[in-house]
């Protein structure tokens, strides 16, 4: 379907075909990103890997992200950092499952437990975990909660997902009728400030160990890439505060999301639970918690991860393409300057291509090697091609533990007066989408206590 949003041929791509010609078949025609206000002010003039356009920059980002960031090396020696956050999520957890209101448990918000375990794990991977408190700032080295950190993050994606009118009608832009510009400007201040101290001390750090140097955290190792004069394009400061937020915005939103939306298909089908939680207790037992290396073993839970995937895609339409060039793509003339949206959305639910599309039946995924990966047009969750997610297996790892353990670890159940068939599969729209009503559920645990 061909769009005018403004001035400018927008696209939107809505089958496994069309999908399949931008992505792979015309990749490099449409490797780019529009130029937005959002990764103007927001993201260091361009300067992260998200919003960065197609060029030398982008390729040598993405090729520190693949060799130095997400290689299996790296995220193996991190391993040790997950598994004490996950153990301090299941602790926190236990301990609220104890509370008790009238002689009932009290309710969870999951989404605020599982986005807060997702934030401390990703940045203690990226930068170490001194720079913010659980509360208010204390005189330990952090400037910031892990609430307002959490709080500009999300500003950062819901300001990277509106349609800002000046972007799309230029000669409107200096109005900034919706006051979006304004917010992306107060947004940069704060994170700028937060990026500022976090690599002032790592460089300080740096500096004092001189040549012995050895990078503990994702920061150092960007800051370590900053000095090397062999890289085609110098990595500025901008350039790694830039890369520092790609990872921390990418790492956070986007694995929590996808487990709360698995919560909200699961919750209304109990035999899903059911089936899920005997797989655990076959493979598992239940004297230990899901490690890592237990996943491949665990299928039902895959299964349950790709249907998630499949029926809420995180980026509905991707993040927004961009054609370099004029291009033919199945008959069509495809402007050179046209966005290009993909919409995974309606892909994953097109009858087409799914049998009883909007049902949620991870035994689909059962018996058939279907790929997440970028493989299969008709599920794309992490894009595929130039610019896929390059963060897809720390995403995976994070919402293969916290999935699996949250189901090991507890058994959950609606509040009283909520029946499974009240929980509501609303969505807000943005760059990633999120359930629209908060998951609330009691929650008892399930294996013996020595273990929370
Ligand atoms: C459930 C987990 C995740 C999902 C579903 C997901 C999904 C996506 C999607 C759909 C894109 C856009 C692809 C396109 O435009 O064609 C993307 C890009 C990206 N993701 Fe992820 N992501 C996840 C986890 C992560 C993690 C853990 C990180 C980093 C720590 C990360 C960092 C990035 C970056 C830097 C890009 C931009 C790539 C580029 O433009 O070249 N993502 N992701």
């Amino acid at each position: 379907m061909q769009l005018k949003f403004g001035s400018y041929p927008v696209l939107v791509a809505s089958s496994p075909e069309m999908a399949k010609q931008i992505l792979k078949t015309h990749d490099t025609v449409f490797a780019s990103r529009p130029a937005l206000a959002a990764g103007r002010y927001t993201s260091y003039n361009f300067s992260d890997v998200i919003c960065a356009p197609y060029g030398s920059y982008w390729r040598q980002a993405r090729k520190i992200y693949l060799t130095e960031i997400f290689c299996s090396k790296r995220l193996d020696s991190y391993e040790h950092i997950r598994i004490e956050e996950r153990n301090n999520f299941l602790s926190r957890l236990y301990a609220l499952s104890q509370v008790r209101v009238n002689g009932f448990g009290k309710a969870i918000v999951l989404r605020e437990h599982l986005s807060r375990f997702t934030l401390t794990s990703i940045t203690r991977m990226v930068l170490s975990n001194k720079y913010f408190s659980e509360s208010k700032c204390d005189d330990q080295g952090s400037i910031i909660t892990l609430d307002e950190l959490q709080g500009l993050l999300g500003q950062w994606f819901l300001l990277n997902g509106v349609i800002n009118i000046g972007d799309w009608i230029p000669w409107l832009s200096f109005l900034d009728l919706q006051g979006y510009v304004k917010q992306m400007k107060d947004l940069y201040k704060k994170i700028d400030r937060f990026h500022e101290y976090v690599l002032d001390d790592h460089k300080a750090k740096r500096d004092a160990y001189g040549k012995d140097f050895v990078p503990k955290d994702m920061a150092d190792v960007l800051l370590q890439l900053s000095e090397d004069p062999n890289l085609e394009v110098k990595l500025t400061r901008d350039c790694v505060k830039g890369l520092m937020q790609d990872l921390l915005t990418g790492g956070t939103d986007t694995s929590s999301t996808t487990v709360e939306w698995a919560f909200h298909e699961i919750i209304k089908n109990p035999h899903i639970i059911e089936k899920a939680t005997d797989e655990l207790d076959r493979v598992i037992g239940r004297e230990r918690w899901v490690e890592e290396n237990d996943f491949l073993k665990l299928p039902y839970i895959e299964a349950i991860i790709k249907e998630t995937q499949r029926l809420h895609p995180l980026a509905t339409m991707l993040a927004p393409h961009f054609a370099i060039e004029d291009c033919n793509v199945s008959g069509y003339d495809i402007s050179k300057g046209t966005t290009v949206l993909i919409n995974v959305w309606s892909i994953g639910r097109n009858p087409k291509y799914w049998d009883a599309p909007e049902q949620f039946l991870p035994e689909r995924f059962l018996d058939k090697k279907i790929d997440t990966l970028g493989q299969n047009f008709a599920l794309l969750p992490f894009g595929s091609g130039r610019r896929m997610c390059p963060g897809y297996n720390l995403g995976l790892k994070i919402m293969r533990s916290s999935l699996a353990n949250l189901l090991h670890g507890f058994n959950w159940k609606l509040p009283q007066n909520m029946k499974p068939k009240d929980v509501c599969l609303e969505e807000v729209y943005g760059l990633t989408t999120h359930p629209k009503v908060p998951l609330e559920m009691i929650i008892e645990p399930r294996l013996p206590l020595h273990l929370y």
